[in-house]
């Protein structure tokens, strides 16, 4: 024998009626005996309770909801069964409904609705599923019989939540399936008293209502169909990647339920549990999918942790005080006082000095919760020896359940890294001795990035999702998008690295899905459907949808996005940046973003601002990290500059050069600051600072080898006229070198705090006359590196090689994401 319950959204719809009609057909066409309980068709119940309200209240307007409800009932009745056949029910529909009508007049005629009256009314959502869906069935020619579970469940008077009398409970129902024949359609949620008065189960009812007929009729199994694939590692609203479980014991089952996943109430499954009879939740719209089974043991399977639920809104109460410490029976008093007020607690936490217990309720207990305390306490916080309760509201629960992270370490280890890489701040902290539950509690704003986090950390350890958002998608932001495209499923495959490109913007349009943008389109395809482009509203936006492992990349020239940086780190979300001018900004500006990553575990990343991809800024500290002291840095840092000189040897014009130079992608949008020195300038200052010369830009020396009439120009294209013009001014200084057999260098030196940038004419002794291209050549000399200096060379600049420099940044941020030692645990064990 099996019991199958049908819950509300089971027998919402003609459809889904159709499709239990399916489910109970396989049954009985694979032989299995089975039994089937159902709920009332889907918002049948509230609107009971809402009518009784109403008619208690003379408001007539119950009569409409009333309507309403009725012809649902018919509706479905006439969408489901052939019209030559629907007279005998609809009329049998109309019978019941009838009754409610007077039930409900008399209600409002007394102005009284009692829980007895009440359970009376309610009683009929449940008799008129089970009418409607065994009637059905029989139209479908499966024997089946309507039973009203009044006939089978006794209970006491206590209306609303009645007790049942198991032991005659059991034996009617015993009595009354020995003679049935065919297919049980029972009401659940109902019962009787032993004198016949309609009583109901309370919350949970019709799994309660499966649970006694199991237990009575020694089931095999107990399936509760739903509208879900079983329980869900996390709730799938919130966190998209959450999946199905296998498998659970009891006691995760009942964790999680209580923390958020309210397939089942397991209180009301007790007749079963303690009979060990498994448990199965199936998805009435799925049925071929297995779902989850419940049963005795929890699954010894690859994720120590089964799940990760919460409670959205909570208040934390803090009672603290000298007087408590040391002091037996304070708890006592908090906790006997609160359930003298029935005030349910949802998690309690005290540190070991005793100094403080916190505890949390439902946000609308808290007041009367602080009050119950401080009366209970009123001597000793007269006396000073207890402070007055506080309320700390807007917070969340956050658990992760599981049996088998009992004995398992490094799981809070996992659980405080996920949240503190995210910058989710933890309030307080429980768990149970049984190891089952560790909860935490955080900002309700902070709940779906938690949720998301651990639910990463926990259950796709395998694949870290990192969420980014770009700013910027001309040349290097579109190179940058190309390269992510082509490496997506590389990542995704050999790396774990799930790329999800969350916004896109350009100065004009902007676009954000939280799912994911398509990249493989282009942008301007990507950007052709986005809204209006705004700095301070991308920002918001970013900040509102808090993601977790989130990065902001700034591919813009432009100073629009610097001074939100700061707030950006603050938020939790980490930066990588080929923009220079954070950096180069005034040393405060370098240092506080430098602090906000720090202290907020976030990471600030722009080693494309020098040379480009060539790693520069991470050499230069890993010397220093390494205990080696810098004395000089000298190089030639503009790859623009570099191209320039080695390829201008008279034949063709400079100003032809430079625009070469454009169109390779090595300028700066506007390349007059390549050639006035300007980019070169915030390259040295902020090696310098690295090095950790507090130096202001005004502080570098710069040589600019621009005339003033292509610096006056106004426009770009107007200095590239000024700049023809001026052709003969480099010429003439190209010529100059050249004579002496020497090629010109813009180099860049920093020594003994002094930054200086200059145009030098270097002889073929020196190395970086020997560079091509675009190369640029930093060379490091150091305690540890004095006689030979350590040199860097290479392109430093172009549009793949600074966005693969991006792109690297990107990627490292999985390292702080928090890695899973359980896995690492686990494959030991195997070992
Ligand atoms: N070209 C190179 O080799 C290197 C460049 N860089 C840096 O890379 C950065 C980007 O350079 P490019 O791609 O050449 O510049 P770009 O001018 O081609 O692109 C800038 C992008 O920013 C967008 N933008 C401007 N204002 C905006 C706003 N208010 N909102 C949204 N988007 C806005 C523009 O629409 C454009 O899409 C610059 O800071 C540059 O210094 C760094 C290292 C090397
Ligand atoms: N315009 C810059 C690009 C790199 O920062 C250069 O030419 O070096
Ligand atoms: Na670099």
């Amino acid at each position: 024998m099996k019991v199958l319950k049908f819950g509300g959204t089971s027998v919402g719809s003609p459809e889904s009626i159709k499709s239990v009609k399916d489910i109970v057909r396989q049954y009985q066409e694979g032989g299995q005996k089975i039994a089937v309980v159902v709920s009332a068709l889907k918002g049948t119940t509230n609107a009971l309770v809402e009518m009784g309200q109403k008619a208690r209240l003379n408001d007539t307007t119950y009569q409409t909801i009333l309507t309403n409800t009725e012809n649902h009932h018919y509706d479905t009745i006439r969408t489901l069964i052939p019209v030559a056949v629907q007279s005998k029910l609809l009329s049998g529909v109309k019978v019941l409904f009838n009754e409610i009508g007077e039930l409900l007049q008399g209600i409002s005629l007394l102005r009284e609705c009692s829980p007895r009256t009440l359970d009376m009314l309610l009683s009929f959502g449940e008799r008129l599923s089970s009418l409607i869906v065994s009637e059905y069935l029989k139209i479908e020619g499966i024997q089946a019989v309507q039973v009203d579970a009044r006939q089978l469940i006794e209970t006491n008077d206590q209306y609303n939540k009645a007790r049942v009398n198991t032991e005659a409970t059991n034996q009617k129902i015993r009595h009354y399936f020995d003679a049935l024949n065919g297919v049980a359609v029972v009401t659940g949620f109902i019962a009787a008293t032993a004198q016949g008065d309609t009583t109901t189960l309370g919350r949970g009812g019709s799994d309660y209502t499966a649970a006694i007929l199991g237990a009575a009729l020694y089931a095999k199994e107990i399936e509760i169909w739903t509208d879900v694939d079983g329980m869900m590692t996390a709730d799938p609203r919130v966190v998209k990647r959450a999946f199905s479980l296998e498998h659970l014991s009891y006691e995760e089952a009942m964790e999680l339920s209580h923390f958020g996943a309210k397939i089942i109430y397991p209180p009301t499954l007790q007749p079963a549990i303690s009979q060990n009879i498994p448990l199965r939740i199936k998805n009435t719209f799925n049925p071929d999918f297995a779902g989850t089974l419940i049963g005795q043991a929890s699954a010894q399977g690859q994720f120590p942790v089964k799940g990760i639920s919460s409670i959205a809104h909570i208040a934390l109460l803090r009672v603290s005080g000298s007087g408590m410490v040391g002091v037996p029976g304070v708890s006592s008093r908090i906790f006997g006082a609160l359930a003298q007020h029935q005030i349910n607690i949802v998690l309690i936490s005290q540190a070991s000095s005793e100094h403080s217990i916190c505890f949390a309720v439902a946000p609308e207990d808290a007041k009367e919760a602080k009050e119950v305390i401080e009366e209970a306490f009123s001597l000793e916080i007269q006396a000073k020896k207890v402070n007055k309760v506080s309320i700390e509201q807007d917070l969340s629960v956050v658990a992760i359940i599981g049996e088998h992270m009992r004995r398992m370490p490094g799981i809070s280890g996992n659980l405080f890294t996920a949240l503190g890489n995210n910058g989710i701040n933890v309030v307080a902290i429980a768990q149970g001795s049984s190891e089952l539950n560790v909860s935490t509690v955080i900002a309700t704003k902070d709940l779906a990035k938690a949720l998301n986090a651990l639910h990463e950390a926990f259950f796709l350890s395998n694949t870290k999702t990192i969420h980014i958002f770009m700013l910027g998608a001309g040349l290097i932001g579109n190179t940058l998008l190309h390269q992510l495209h082509q490496q997506k499923e590389y990542l995704l495959q050999e790396q774990g690295i799930n790329i999800n490109l969350v916004a896109l913007a350009n100065s004009k349009k902007m676009r954000f899905d939280e799912n994911g943008l398509d990249i493989s389109l282009s942008k301007d395809e990507l950007l052709a459907t986005g809204e209006t482009s705004d700095t301070q509203a991308y920002i918001n936006k970013m900040k509102a949808l808090n993601l977790p492992n989130s990065i902001f990349v700034d591919c813009t020239a432009a100073h629009i996005a610097i001074d939100y940086y700061e707030d950006i780190l603050k938020s939790s979300i980490s930066i990588a940046t080929p923009n220079k001018l954070a950096n180069s900004a005034d040393y405060l500006t370098y240092q506080r973003l430098k602090q906000a990553a720090l202290l907020h575990g976030v990471k600030f990343l722009y080693e494309t601002n020098v040379g480009a991809g060539l790693p520069v800024i991470n050499t230069l500290n890993d010397l220093q990290n390494s205990g080696d002291k810098i004395h000089k840095i000298e190089g030639v840092l503009s790859g623009t500059l570099s191209y320039i000189f080695n390829n201008f040897d008279g034949s063709t014009p400079f100003s032809e050069i430079v625009k070469d130079a454009k169109n390779k992608g090595l300028t700066e949008p506007d390349p007059r600051d390549d050639l006035n020195g300007q980019d070169v300038a915030r390259k040295i200052l902020i090696l310098a600072r690295e090095v950790g010369w507090a130096l202001e830009p005004d502080q570098v020396q710069v040589e600019n080898i621009l005339p003033q009439s292509c610096l006056d120009a106004a426009s770009v294209e107007q200095f590239f006229d000024a700049l023809e013009q001026a052709n003969g001014v480099f010429q003439e200084r190209v010529e100059q070198a050249a004579k002496e057999d020497k090629k010109l260098r813009l180099v860049a030196v920093l020594e003994n705090g002094e930054a200086k940038v200059k145009l030098e004419a270097v002889d073929s002794t020196h190395p970086f006359y020997t560079l091509r291209g675009s190369d640029n050549m930093i060379a490091f000399t150091s305690q540890r590196y004095q006689s030979q200096p350590l040199v860097i060379r290479g392109p430093g600049a172009g549009a793949d090689v600074t966005a693969a420099g991006v792109f690297a940044e990107i990627i490292s941020v999985r390292h702080y994401l928090g890695q899973s030692s359980y896995k690492f645990n686990l494959s030991i064990n195997k070992v």
